[in-house]
């Protein structure tokens, strides 16, 4: 259903994305981790469309997304929603009208004007809250909430698309340790249960270990490893990254040793 392919991305001399392939036959949960400056985001950013590729072309359900244009273009836009690790919400505007945000693509300019929005999607936008386990801080100012209540916000808000597609850059990597695995468990849970693509650039090995079906490697803008998480082991992990024989797991890890941050890491995944 995706196919990347002979993708490259250069900004003068230098090659951001260099010739990426690889094809993802039904939606899988993708990590996609690599040092600073791998050419994750570049690739992501490619996906949907905020970035033109220099060559190559990204193939969904048969169609070449990166020649589309006008309308069809904002269409696919909407299909593959993004996910920042700054969640780019509206700071002072409320959690409900953030979310209703999501529909802005699909709705005729005049009722964004006025912030008119039907009263299906203001059903809609609580129920979503209500699965992220945050319907409760609907009616609060999205700067009041914590950074993980936040990035849930911000999944809402992709999810008032209804996308094909989640792309999320980064999406953990502003968040404590805690926040950052109830933020996987939604991004996971949203997998599972709708069948939707998720691609997410990761910058912790266990992070992705974890939550993925399928790892994908980049380094220095080349797809250097892509497989399963088994066949992701150190001696990759350390060829992705370019680390020396000194190259530690632990110093790119998330895990939680506290246990009571693990029980209310469980009582907020009952919520969602
Ligand atoms: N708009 C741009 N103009 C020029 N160079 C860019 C631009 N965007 C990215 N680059 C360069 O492309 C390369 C890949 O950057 P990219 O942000 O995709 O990497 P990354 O793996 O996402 O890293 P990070 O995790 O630090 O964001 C880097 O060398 C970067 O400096």
């Amino acid at each position: 259903m995706l196919v990347v392919d002979q993708l490259t991305k250069r900004f003068g001399a230098n090659t951001a994305v260099d010739n990426a392939s690889f094809t993802v036959d039904r939606p899988k949960m993708i990590g996609i981790i690599g040092r600073s400056g791998a050419g994750k985001s570049t690739f992501l950013r490619m996906m949907n469309r905020l970035t033109d590729a220099t060559e190559g072309e990204i193939r969904f359900e048969g169609r070449n997304v990166l020649a589309l244009k006008g309308a069809e273009k904002r269409a696919w836009q909407s299909d593959c929603a993004m996910i920042f690790q700054q969640f780019n919400l509206v700071p002072r505007m409320d959690v409900v009208s953030n979310v209703l945000h999501g529909t802005l693509a699909k709705r005729p300019a005049l009722s964004t004007v006025f912030n008119l929005y039907p009263r299906e999607d203001i059903h809609r936008a609580i129920d979503i809250l209500e699965r992220l386990g945050i319907a409760d801080h609907a009616a609060k100012r999205a700067e009041a909430l914590s950074g993980g209540q936040q990035q849930r916000v911000a999944i809402a808000r992709a999810l008032m698309q209804d996308p094909k597609v989640i792309l999320a850059d980064e999406p953990i990597a502003s968040l404590d340790p805690m926040n950052a695995q109830i933020v996987m468990e939604a991004l996971r849970r949203i997998h599972d249960e709708d069948g939707r693509m998720v691609i997410a650039n990761l910058h912790t090995l266990d992070t992705a270990r974890r939550y993925c079906d399928r790892v994908i490697g980049m380094r220095d803008g080349r797809i250097v490893f892509d497989g399963t998480p088994e066949q992701l082991t150190t001696g990759v992990a350390r060829d992705i990254y370019g680390a020396g024989a000194d190259f530690s797991e632990d110093a790119t890890s998330t895990e939680i040793r506290d246990p009571v941050a693990e029980t209310e890491i469980r009582q907020a995944e009952v919520a969602i």
